[in-house]
């Protein structure tokens, strides 16, 4: 199909490129992987290096290479695309936008994101049905998303059980009018019980204000980030433990579990036609300058997680 007689499969992200072997990627091999959750390829962070990885796409004659990842991802594309446009390589670069996060903006949604949306749902109904089951429950739900809230948003609007939604996009603070505890407090007195939806990128600078602020990267020089969503649950219960208000709090996170299910219908029907455009790229017969061009213009320039 396409034309293409032949796809390799690169283990292990970037530095597989350079430190494993291939896999070939044949429709036997890639049956059933849409039922599966996490890659069977792997993944990796840090290991860019992009003199060896252009060598190895030389040496091996591969001529399209897809790239599928995040914003770093995309960023390290573009730097193996500048690399085989400097050594005059007849290479299509394309990166293939994937992210939980969501946080590539020339796309509105990638593929596994409403999965995860999906998924959070079941861990803001159980948090609903604690927090109901209880005198001043509070379910309170972490999920991921580094420097933008879409998934935290997403399932709190599909929910509709959640009182407040904390993402990276909007401060706030805890103590004093206005704050969170202000805000529990009226919720409870009015409702009795309350659900909370916390993005893991919010209020880190709350927790690096008061605590040692933790500057460590991943290998990739992603920050690590402080488990913001236990410490403020501290906070809150410290904080009615003082008021002299009995509160029961009740923290579930359920981050890896929602980033390890197979993607569901929606992202199963929404996946090929990403990869369809790709594809059609090339039928129309768009140069490989051309398209990395494109890519480039239409996926790196932008900073976040
Ligand atoms: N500016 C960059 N230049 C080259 N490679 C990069 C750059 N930023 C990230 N990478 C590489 O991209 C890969 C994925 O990045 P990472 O931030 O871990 O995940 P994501 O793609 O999901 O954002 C890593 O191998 C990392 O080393
Ligand atoms: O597996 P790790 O390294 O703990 O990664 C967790 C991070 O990965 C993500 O799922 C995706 O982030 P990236 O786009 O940087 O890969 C974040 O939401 C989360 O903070």
């Amino acid at each position: 199909m396409y034309g293409v007689h032949k796809v390799l499969g690169i283990e292990g992200g970037y530095r597989g490129f350079y430190a494993r072997n291939t896999i070939p990627l044949t429709p036997k091999v890639v049956n059933d992987i849409h039922k599966r959750g996490g890659t069977i390829l792997g993944s990796s962070r840090g290991g860019h290096d992009t003199s060896k990885i252009v060598d190895s796409i030389q040496d091996r004659g591969i001529n399209q290479v897809y790239i599928i990842g995040g914003d770093g991802t995309q960023k390290g594309a573009s730097v193996i695309f500048e690399e085989i446009r400097r050594r005059g390589l007849k290479v299509v670069v394309a990166g293939i936008p994937k992210t939980i996060d969501n946080d590539i903006p020339v796309i509105d949604k990638s593929f596994g994101f409403d999965t995860a949306v999906e998924e959070a749902q079941r861990a803001i109904n159980a948090a609903h049905v604690e927090s109901e089951s209880i005198e001043n429950g509070i379910g309170f739900v972490k999920l991921m998303g580094r420097y933008s809230g879409f998934i935290a948003m997403h399932a709190t609007l599909a929910s509709r059980d959640v009182d407040c939604c904390l993402i990276p996009e909007s401060p706030f603070y805890l103590e004093g009018p206005g704050g969170l505890f202000e805000f529990i407090e009226k919720r409870l007195k009015e409702h009795g019980h309350m659900v909370i939806v916390m993005a893991e990128g919010a209020g880190q600078e709350l927790l690096s204000e008061s605590i040692h602020a933790n500057d460590q990267q991943d290998a990739s020089g992603n920050k690590l980030l402080n488990d913001v969503g236990l410490w403020i649950s501290q906070r809150i219960k410290d904080h009615f433990k003082k008021r002299k208000m009995a509160i029961n709090l009740k923290y579930i996170d359920p981050t890896y579990m929602i980033r390890a299910v197979p993607s569901n219908a929606s992202d199963n029907v929404y996946s090929p036609s990403l990869h369809t455009v790709q594809f059609m790229v090339q039928w129309q017969g768009i140069q490989a300058s051309q398209l990395a061009l494109l890519m480039e213009d239409m996926l790196t320039y932008h900073s976040g997680g």
